[in-house]
């Protein structure tokens, strides 16, 4: 295969223009190591490429890359290119001709070497592009998750991380935010029950996103909003603010008191049910990633006037693996459909009806008694919430927060996020 791989390499080579093209050392570079009998380096680490008319074929580590040459000279990081202390961009972009080609090109164990038309020489350590390149972001997930079911769950014994250590120590945060980061929620335990606590636990990890529901919220059922919230019902899974163009990132719970029967919080994660439809049925799954659909919050409560919409698929997949980041899902608040002829509306019920029957299996969710001192993150972009309906006297305090600086907090840690 290798070797099939090489002559194909070597004819294409003989057919690319001469001269200037050829990099110094004639017919040498395609594949210096391997065509030597004995060598130290191992296989995967040989380097081997080829100057294509409009792009620069390199083998490295097992990735086979396909580098277009302003790409090449857009992420140049010499001094003058790039700036290494911000770490930004000092090359114009817009300056580079959109049909340049590097006049030589040269690879020793560890770098690219590119010299432009100009004399501007370029280079790139050979990991540094397996990193960076297409081929090798494909080939890794940007957010490592556990997928979970109750069961799985369970078994894992995640275990809650106390206040004063999540207050304290980098080692708290960090096992906490891990947590969070891996199954989409995480509790922290002796929280004092008030609303300024709760406050001061959130700000640890990220900025409170103030909403049309305030800064910290605190409510019981009162019906003070026009809200099934704020009401003593049950209420289905969902995700919530899925009426923003950008819902929130995290929501915070902590229940400051309860006098009275029912209200347990149900958890499900939405990730763990669209993978089963992937597996499934990947039209629907599709169908899902590829429907937009409008959401919408319509209030006319006492003082209370607003009217919120937001677009998007029920799935959000990063384009390029597939790889969920975002669902949207809330029966409540989903809004008339107009945005699909009748006969997609008509398979997206029926992909819509396959996830709300992977979502409703008893076996992925997760009933949770809320209790003061205890209080819950979930990532409202990936894990669904609810309520058992309840009686009596019930008092949630909480907040939304944004997910940039969330994750901010994790990749300082050393997390990857
Ligand atoms: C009470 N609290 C502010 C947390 C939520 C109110 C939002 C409820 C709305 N139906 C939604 O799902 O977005
Ligand atoms: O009352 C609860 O436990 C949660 C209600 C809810 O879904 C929300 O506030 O977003
Ligand atoms: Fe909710």
């Amino acid at each position: 295969m290798w070797r099939r791989r090489l002559a194909g390499l070597l004819r294409l080579r003989g057919s690319s223009s001469p001269g200037s093209l050829r990099p110094p050392g004639g017919t040498r570079p395609i594949l210096a190591a391997a065509a030597r009998c004995h060598h130290t380096v191992p296989e995967s680490l040989k380097c081997a490429w080829q100057l294509h008319r409009d792009h620069l074929e390199l083998r490295y580590a097992n990735t086979l890359m396909r580098l277009d040459f302003v790409w090449l000279r857009d992420h140049c990081r010499s001094a003058s290119c790039y700036n290494a202390k911000t770490n930004q961009r000092s090359l114009d972009t817009a300056s580079v001709d959109l049909a340049i080609k590097p006049k030589a090109v040269r690879v020793d164990e560890a770098t690219l070497f590119l010299t432009w038309p100009d004399g501007h020489v370029t280079r790139y350590g050979l990991e540094w592009l397996v990193k960076n390149s297409y081929e090798g972001q494909k080939q890794q997930v940007m957010h490592p998750r556990i997928l979970w079911n109750a069961e799985i769950y369970r078994q894992a014994q995640v275990p809650s991380v106390d206040c004063r250590s999540f207050l304290e120590t980098d080692a708290g945060l960090k096992e906490f935010l891990q947590n969070f980061l891996l199954y989409g929620i995480a509790f922290v335990e002796n929280v004092a029950p008030t609303k300024e606590d709760t406050e001061i636990v959130a700000e640890r990890i990220s900025l409170i996103r103030e909403t049309i529901y305030g800064r910290m919220w605190y409510f019981t059922s009162d019906f003070s909003r026009g809200d099934t919230a704020y009401t003593k019902l049950a209420l289905d899974r969902h995700t919530d603010t899925t009426y923003f163009q950008e819902p929130c990132g995290i929501q915070v719970f902590h229940c400051l008191k309860h006098e009275g029967t029912g209200g347990r919080t149900l958890l499900v994660d939405g990730f763990y049910a669209a993978e089963q439809v992937l597996q499934h049925a990947p039209d629907q799954f599709e169908l899902l990633t590829k429907v937009p659909l409008k959401h919408e919050y319509v209030e006319n409560v006492g003082d209370c006037h607003n009217h919120m919409i937001g677009i998007g698929p029920v799935l959000n997949v990063y384009p390029w693996n597939n790889e969920l980041y975002l669902i949207r899902y809330n029966n409540y608040d989903r809004a008339v459909i107009n945005t699909v002829p009748y006969d997609v509306v008509h398979r997206w019920y029926a992909a819509h009806r396959t996830l709300t029957a992977e979502l409703r299996r008893p076996e992925n969710e997760l009933w949770v008694k809320l209790k003061p001192g205890k209080a819950l993150f979930i990532d409202n972009w990936r894990v669904l919430h609810g309520r058992e309906a309840f009686t009596g006297y019930r008092q949630l305090c909480g907040c939304y927060l944004t997910r940039d600086d969330v994750l901010n907090t994790a990749r300082l840690l050393g997390l990857r996020a």
